[in-house]
């Protein structure tokens, strides 16, 4: 058969062709050839087309892991902080639940966080405040007792000053019995005697001695167990995120607990408590929720992390006494099957005087109350209240509120308080 004319077409000339017999004696083998090399050419540009792509799409490769990971990450009930992403000082970096796994970095910038103020001398720099809105006590009292002649109207206006300050009948009745018997034998009314006279009786019924330590450590292998607790409006959140602050600057590792869940609003006002200095909150996400149920994870979670103080906000409005009682109740017996509390701070609001005393009456009834909390006295000349609610609850005052700024909770130091009243 001649060249030009095989059925499937011939070799182009110069074509050496396939080792074999002579191209043209037999057609069929020719044809079985081309066909061979046809396959082996196709498979070859398969191949290559193949290649091309994959190495594409590998340069694409990272992006499309983050946009679909294979598993969502972990959830938090609450914004990263900076101690998610094992940056934060004190304790090391917040563990998650679940499996160890490689998961794609989180691109959000993480917050600033704040550094509180040092606890030490915080009173001696609010000083001023409690100062000037106890100046009717310390100045009135000071400007009696030195006026010269003490008469019978004179001894009255001091009672008057000092039950108007919430001091209370019975420690009225004591610091006047002192001043009068101190009068009388000394016989002076020069005023820096009178103001030292002062300031040792009142320092005396303020009760120095109380210890007023808060638990912030962890006991054996479990973190200290911190109830906060009151009536609404009276600082009780507020209190909660200046105490965290007050803590992380002593190094505590803290975490917080919102089983505020009456008001959904307390949960938000916490969570960027506890952001602004690393700390991190445990919430629902249901307004309504049950506070057991939400102090119960925030105290399991507190045991898992290693935290050194879990520190739980509750809600103080309810329908009635019975309703808030038997609800703090149960946080209480729901906490305690997983820890000890080893601290309640009853939170008062110092300018509801009568009020709040009543009020530190009907929570203890329904918590073993370990401290109280004074708010507000920087609006107050109530001062006295400290010593009234000590007297009444047998608990000292562990802190005091003078501000609404983030550092105006001090520890409460007798000292400086009397000191401030009388300046
Ligand atoms: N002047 C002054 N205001 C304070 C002080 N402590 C708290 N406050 C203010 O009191 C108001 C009520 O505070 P919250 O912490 O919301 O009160 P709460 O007791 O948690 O109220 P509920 O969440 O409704 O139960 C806020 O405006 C606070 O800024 C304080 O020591 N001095």
């Amino acid at each position: 058969m001649p060249l030009g004319s095989a059925p499937f077409g011939a070799p182009f000339e110069g074509w050496p062709g396939p080792p074999g017999p002579p191209i043209g004696r037999d057609w069929m083998g020719d044809v079985d050839t081309l066909w061979t090399y046809l396959i082996v050419g196709v498979v070859i540009l398969a191949l290559g087309i193949g290649f091309a792509v994959s190495l594409l799409r590998g340069r694409g490769g990272p992006e499309r892991e983050v946009e679909a990971p294979t598993r969502p990450a972990p959830r938090l009930d609450r914004e990263p902080t900076e101690r998610d992403a094992g940056t934060a000082a004190p304790g090391g970096p917040v563990t998650t639940e679940g499996p160890a796994e490689t998961l794609p970095p989180v691109a959000e910038p993480l917050p600033t966080l704040e550094r509180p103020e040092s606890a030490r001398g915080r009173l001696q720099r609010l000083r001023a405040r409690l100062a000037r809105s106890n100046s009717a006590l310390g100045k009135g009292l000071l400007g009696l007792l030195s006026r010269g002649r003490l008469d019978e109207e004179a001894w009255e206006d001091v009672e008057d000053t000092l039950i108007a300050s919430d001091l209370g009948v019975e420690a009225t009745e004591e610091l006047i019995a002192s001043l009068r018997t101190r009068v009388k034998v000394d016989g002076t009314t020069d005023e820096a005697t009178v103001r030292e006279w002062l300031r040792e009786d009142l320092l005396r019924l303020v009760q120095p001695d109380m210890d007023r330590r808060i638990a912030s450590s962890r006991v054996g292998t479990r973190p200290a167990v911190i109830l906060v607790v009151g009536v609404n409006g009276t600082g009780k959140t507020t209190t909660v995120g200046k105490l965290a602050r007050v803590l992380v600057a002593e190094d505590r590792d803290v975490l917080l607990g919102a089983a505020d869940t009456f008001r959904a609003a307390a949960a938000d006002q916490l969570d960027t408590w506890g952001a602004r200095v690393g700390v991190p909150t445990v919430r629902s996400d249901r307004e309504g929720a049950d506070p057991a149920a939400v102090a119960f994870d925030a105290v399991k979670a507190g045991i898992e992390q290693e935290v050194d103080v879990v520190i739980i906000d509750t809600a103080g409005r309810l329908h009635n006494k019975v309703d808030l009682m038997n609800e703090l109740g149960k946080v209480k017996r729901v906490i305690e099957k997983l820890s000890e509390i080893d601290e309640v701070l009853l939170v008062l609001d110092a300018t509801t005087g009568q009020n709040g005393l009543q009020q530190a009456k009907v929570f203890s009834e329904a918590v073993d109350v370990t401290g109280i909390v004074l708010t507000k006295l920087d609006g107050t000349a109530k001062g006295g209240i400290v010593v009234a609610v000590q007297r009444q609850l047998g608990v000292p005052v562990k802190l005091v509120g003078l501000g609404e700024g983030p550092d105006d909770l001090a520890p409460f130091e007798p000292a400086d308080f009397v000191d401030a009243l009388l300046d």
